[in-house]
């Protein structure tokens, strides 16, 4: 999260500067800038604003590259399940503009006049993008714009009077406000985001709204030397960068409705071990991040117990295996006392699964081969770290550390410490947990049973 003190803003003549730089010597097209600002416009609305809970967006433009952003977000929203409704009323008469319409057009996506636009804005849409003026915007706003604005000042009175009412999104600069003063005449509307493009104005310092966004990633690193930028890296392969201060949650708002297939007694596996294989590969093809990671629950001999996240690095019939130090406080634990609960929770999937069951440690050899599977670096910290036990401070770690990489760089083998090595968990019971809607989620307990003197596995249903 980027400390709003810690960006930089540009002047409206900066601004047009960059524009000026970017479609001249650094050879963009308006087309590409304009692609991608719309598609940021849209993947911030996305990331804060979802489908299911806004679908009804209308994209206000007005005649200049701003109103042609908010034509290419509304081309992205369609796409992402969102019903965009567009009012244009000052059509550009380029070629580029004609396209963005004729897009629109091909998704039927429905334009709008004026006249026609109800004067209450707040029934008709869950989502207002402002695209009516970006940084070239001077003086008072001229007819019908300042009519537009008028009616996004006027949702204020049905967001007192805490009506449902739509939330508005202002595309580089609240429309109405000053490039650089912001709403100096205090008449016009605070929107509720404001996507700054390529980097925020001046404005953007007097937006106090929930939620400010970068979009615009394509500044090369002569724009951000020439003009001192400081803009927040953007996340991944994002599209978008929330900037500012974090987003107010009421925790006890924030919840999921799980919604998965029916996961029913007829079409588990008898064996639990075959089951939770069957999950495991599920969620690795649903490419989720560390789906080995589980919760690892141990306790004292007198029951004080204490859980950390281990990685999984095997399992069959005669457990689950992880690694770690045996010198530390779960190998203290489990010293005293061997029984031990796993979990993993696989997000995506909606899925949790305890196993619980006694703890052994795995063999040295076993230890041994693993141990040399591991990055050099990770050989290396274990033998430095005396897990769990207090450090003076970081260097006393890395220069350690250091000592050692300089001992081994010629690539000899690292010895594995007598202190380090792995577990088993052989598992007594196991229960397989998927969130259903209300609620009612599925709950599948196996616990060993004896039938004709086999040893079985019971299934049973638990309630959620
Ligand atoms: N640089 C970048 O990196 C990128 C920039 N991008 C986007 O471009 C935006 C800047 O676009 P822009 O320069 O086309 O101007 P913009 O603000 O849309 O409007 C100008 C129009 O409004 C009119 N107008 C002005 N004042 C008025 C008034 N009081 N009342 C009524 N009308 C008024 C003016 O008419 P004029 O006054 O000149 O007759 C003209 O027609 C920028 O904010 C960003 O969104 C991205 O697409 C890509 C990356
Ligand atoms: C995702 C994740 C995986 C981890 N995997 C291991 C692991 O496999 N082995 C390990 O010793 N520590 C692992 N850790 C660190 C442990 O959570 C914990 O901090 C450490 O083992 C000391 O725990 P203890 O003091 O309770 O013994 C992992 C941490 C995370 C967040
Ligand atoms: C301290 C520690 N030891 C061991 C591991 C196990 O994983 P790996 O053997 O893949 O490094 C982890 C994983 O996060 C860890 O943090
Ligand atoms: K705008």
């Amino acid at each position: 999260m980027q400390n709003r003190e810690s960006v930089s803003y540009l002047t409206q003549k900066e601004a047009a500067e960059v524009d000026e730089i970017l479609m001249g010597p650094l050879g963009f097209s308006v087309e590409q800038l304009m692609e991608l600002a719309g598609l940021s416009v849209a993947t911030s609305i996305a990331e804060v604003y979802k489908v299911n809970e806004y679908k009804r967006v209308l994209v206000i433009c007005g005649p200049g590259n701003n109103g042609g952003d908010g034509l290419v977000a509304a081309r992205h929203l369609f796409h992402f399940g969102y019903n965009p409704s567009i009012c244009y009323p000052k059509r550009t008469p380029k070629p580029l503009y004609a396209g963005l319409v004729t897009q629109l057009e091909s998704l039927s996506v429905p334009f709008v006049s004026v006249e026609d636009l109800p004067l209450d804005l707040s029934k008709d849409f869950d989502i207002i993008i402002d695209a009516i003026f970006g940084f070239s915007f001077h003086g008072a706003p001229r007819p019908p714009f300042n009519d537009l604005i008028q009616r996004l000042v006027s949702l204020n009175e049905y967001k007192e009077a805490k009506q449902r009412f739509p939330v508005v999104v202002s595309v580089d600069i609240p429309s109405g406000w000053h490039v650089e003063e912001g709403d100096i005449s205090d008449s016009s509307f605070k929107p509720d985001m404001l996507v700054s493009l390529t980097a925020p104005k001046l404005c953007a310092k007097r937006f106090h709204g929930p939620h400010h966004f970068l979009g615009g990633r394509f500044v090369p690193p002569s724009i951000v030397s020439k003009f001192n930028l400081h803009l927040p890296p953007y996340p991944g392969t994002a599209m978008c960068v929330r900037i500012g201060k974090p987003p107010q949650v009421d925790i006890a708002a924030l919840r999921e409705n799980y919604i998965s297939p029916e996961f029913v007694e007829d079409n588990v596996e008898a064996d639990p071990i075959h089951q939770f294989r069957k999950w495991f590969d599920e969620a690795i093809a649903a490419n989720l991040r560390e789906p080995n990671a589980m919760s690892l629950s141990t306790a004292t001999s007198d029951g004080k117990p204490s859980s950390r996240m281990v990685l999984l690095k095997g399992f069959d019939e005669d457990g689950f295996v992880w690694y770690t130090n045996y010198g530390s406080r779960k190998a203290h634990d489990l010293a005293e006392n061997p029984r031990a609960s796993l979990l993993f929770f696989w997000d995506g999937l909606n899925r949790q699964v305890r196993v619980e069951g006694t703890v052994q440690k795995v063999s040295e050899e076993e230890s041994e081969q693993y141990f040399h599977s591991r990055p050099r670096g990770s050989q290396l910290g274990a033998i430095v770290s005396p897990q769990s036990s207090v450090v003076p401070g970081r260097h006393f770690l890395i220069d350690k550390f250091k000592e050692l990489e300089d001992r081994y760089s010629n690539g000899s083998l690292i010895p594995k410490p007598k202190y380090w090595g792995g577990y088993r968990l052989k598992p007594e019971t196991f229960e397989f947990w998927q969130g259903q809607p209300s609620r009612l989620h599925d709950r599948l307990q196996y616990s060993p049973c004896e039938i004709e003197g086999k040893k079985v596995w019971k299934v049973e249903r638990l309630a959620p």
